[in-house]
């Protein structure tokens, strides 16, 4: 059966602060994500991009409005399925947030973790595997306070990437990075949305990235305000 879109978005209005402080960040949000694809979201700098990407993700309450998620409604839904959906997505976000005292491949088994207990010797060939694929089978071992910025950074995206998530969601994941490594990670995502279904919605100003994006979305002010498709027709 055609699971349907991964994401689901239908007049989406969100608010911080309370009182006085009230300010709307979201208005009447509209956006239906393909599965597979590579969605860019664009725009100034308290736009409300990261702020979309919260709610996709789980990790804010959806106030006003509906976010189907892989099939879910995120408006009033139980811990438990929030819990169960995020496992099935992959974060990767500015701060990297490795954990200091791991190593490399150890910060990526974490990410398999969440899944429950796995055969540890599978746990190291995926980690293992998903660090090559980035290009850093010869710092498997490396603490990352010996790891450079843009290698930190690939350390992250192989923890988003190993538990085979349905969806990635990603806060400008190759500002850190030089151009190749840059291109490089654009490539496995496009590898993997067409190969698995991974869809990413992205939050970007990377041209290498806009280039080669299937979709890009701006927000201004909290809305919507270009949706194009480089490559349609
Ligand atoms: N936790 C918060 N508390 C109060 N206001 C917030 C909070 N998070 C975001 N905002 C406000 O909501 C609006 C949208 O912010 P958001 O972080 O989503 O924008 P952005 O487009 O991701 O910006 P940037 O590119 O700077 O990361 C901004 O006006 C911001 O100040």
């Amino acid at each position: 059966m055609d699971p349907g879109p991964p994401v689901v978005i239908r007049g989406l209005n969100h608010w911080f602060g309370a009182g006085e402080a009230r300010k709307q960040a979201l208005y009447d949000i509209d956006l239906t994500i393909a599965r597979g694809s590579l969605t860019a979201v664009v725009g100034p700098s308290g736009s409300g991009k990261t702020t979309v990407l919260t709610l996709v993700g789980c990790l804010r309450e959806v106030q006003e409005g509906s976010v189907r998620l892989l099939g879910h409604e995120l408006r009033h839904a139980k811990p438990n399925l929030l819990m169960l959906l995020r496992r099935r997505l992959g974060f990767i976000f500015q701060a990297h947030n490795l954990h200091d005292s791991l190593t490399a491949i150890e910060n990526v088994r974490m990410g398999l973790q969440v899944h429950g207990a796995m055969d540890p010797r599978r746990e190291i060939e995926a980690a293992g595997h998903a660090l090559a694929l980035l290009g850093l089978a010869d710092r498997m071992d490396y603490l990352p306070a010996n790891l450079s910025g843009g290698q930190k950074q690939r350390v992250a995206i192989a923890r988003a990437l190993v538990g085979n998530p349905d969806l990635i969601l990603a806060d400008e994941p190759t500002a850190a990075l030089d151009r190749e490594s840059g291109s490089n990670v654009v490539d496995i995502l496009m590898r993997l949305g067409k190969a698995r279904g991974t869809t990413t919605i992205m939050v970007t100003h990377d041209g290498r990235i806009l280039d080669r994006a299937d979709r890009i979305v701006t927000l201004e002010e909290g809305r919507i305000v270009a949706d194009t498709a480089p490559f349609a027709g």
